[in-house]
Formats: structure tokens, sequence, C-alpha cells
């Protein structure tokens, strides 16, 4: 489906809030294409800003890092999180379909998902994370996360199913900031079932009903190296996202998702 789609490119730009944006974009040097003897002014990175209508929306910044700078941040990640693979039970089943780790302010509610609930470890056991933290409310003017669930994908047979972030300690309209290293993946968001739909019936002839009378809504996203996509308002309640496998994704990818956990 065509997405009601905003761009907004270099210079002071109105984000999804009405605040501009002061981002410069993050990079370890001077940016491309600076003016030898100008002013030190480097572009700020494009953001795209999707309506999902009913009040959810999608803020996307394909360039929030430099390639530089993400594929040291990248390593770091890669060397030095105390990666971990859970079971977790998804619809009933076990699944163990990527390494996850937990950061989060101390004292804040334990979180729970999918059957799951990881030990939350502290900020000071890793400066960069707190370096990526500082970056992402720059970024994000009025943003305050106080917690980071971090995933990484070894290979295009990771993934993660379709789900929302949706539980009761983020609130009713979470800001997730979800930065992204390494291998290029889809991020793929559908519009949850209504309650009638749901009501509808279950089981295989119910979800081909379902889906001839209405094709379910579906954006997709690719996430490059050092993006940072952000999801505002409704989404939780009324979409899904997921990452799919994808065979041909043959190297790791490692994502953070910047969470505010209501205290
Ligand atoms: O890897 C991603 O881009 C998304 C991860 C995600 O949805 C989550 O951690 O809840
Ligand atoms: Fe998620």
């Amino acid at each position: 489906m065509a997405s009601r789609l905003r761009l907004f490119a270099a210079g002071p730009t109105p984000g999804a809030d009405g605040n501009s944006d002061p981002n410069p974009g993050i990079s370890g040097k001077a940016a491309a294409g600076e003016r030898e003897g100008g002013a030190k002014r480097p572009e700020p990175p494009r953001r795209e800003v999707t309506d999902l209508g009913g009040g959810s929306e999608v803020v996307h910044l394909q360039r929030f890092v430099d390639r530089e700078k993400a594929w040291e941040w990248f390593d770091y990640l890669d060397k030095t999180i105390p990666w971990n693979r859970p079971e977790l039970r998804v619809f009933g089943r076990t699944a163990q379909p990527r390494d996850v780790c937990y950061v989060a302010d101390e004292g804040l509610p334990d979180l729970k998902y999918s059957g799951h609930q990881p030990h939350a470890h502290s900020w000071d056991e890793f400066p960069v994370l707190k370096d990526i933290l500082k970056a992402v409310h720059e970024a994000l003017p009025g943003s305050c996360f106080n917690s980071l669930l971090l995933n990484r994908y070894k290979t295009g047979a990771d993934y993660v199913s379709w789900h929302a972030d949706d539980e009761p300690l983020y609130g009713p309209t979470p800001e997730i900031a979800s930065v992204s290293f390494g291998c290029e993946r889809d991020f793929v968001l559908r519009k949850k079932p209504t309650k009638s739909q749901a009501a509808s019936g279950s089981g295989e002839a119910a979800r081909k009903r379902l889906k001839l009378a209405a094709p379910q809504q579906q954006h997709s996203f690719f996430l490059k190296h050092g993006s940072l996509l952000v999801m505002r308002g409704y989404t939780q309640r009324d979409w899904q996202h997921s990452v799919p496998k994808r065979a041909k994704a043959s190297s790791p990818r490692i994502n953070l998702t910047f969470r505010h956990v209501l205290t």
C-alpha cells in the first residue's frame, strides 16, 4: 500500500512532534561535503515520517550514524555485550531465534516478555551504550529512555516474530527508538486485526476469509547499518512488527531498542 510519507531534508526540520531537529548527525570525523575553511556544519540526517493513521507514526533516519562510527559501535557491542539466547515462548512454541541482552536504570519494574525475564545490566558496565543513548536523545528532543533491549541476529535464520511492545510497563503510547548496525534487514509492520475481525473465527479458513475481506495493511522498512527507526503514538496498541528470516542475509546484525519504563 502507499505510505503517507513526509520527507524532511537538511536544515532545522520539524519532527513529528513539531520539534525542530538540532541533531547534526553522529560522526567520528568531519562530514563529507564540508567546504574547506567553511563553518563546520554537518548536514542533519534526513528523516522520513510515515503516518500510519489513527495516531500511529514511524520516523526513519537512514543515516543516523556514519558508517565508520557505526562499525566501531558494532564491533564493541559484538565483543563486549554478554549475549544470551533464551528459550522464548512464542504462540505456545519454544523458539531461540536470536541473542539478547537487557540494560536498564536501577530500580525499574522488571521486564517480562514471551515468558522470559531478562537480567537487567547496568549502563555503567557498557560506556559505549551511554554514548549511543546520548546520540538518540539528541536526535529525539523530549525523549527520555531508561531501558534498552539489545538483539543480535547472527544470520538470516535469526528473526523476531510478529509482536507488539505493548507491555503495560511502557504505558499506552510508548516511544521506541531502534538503532541498527551490520547486516541490513527488513522490518515489517502490520495492522492488528480489529476486535470484530478477531472474533470472526480462528484457523486457516477464517484467516483466508479475513485476507479476502480486508487485506491487512502493511509497511516495510529496510533497516540499514547506522539507521534509527522510531515507533510512536499508538503503534504498539494498533500494529505489530517483525524482522522476518532472510536466507540471503549471511552476516550478523545488531539492533538496540531504547524504551521508557514508567516509574
Ligand atoms: O530488530 C529489530 O529491528 C526489532 C527488534 C524488536 O522488535 C524488539 O526488540 O522488540
Ligand atoms: Fe519489538
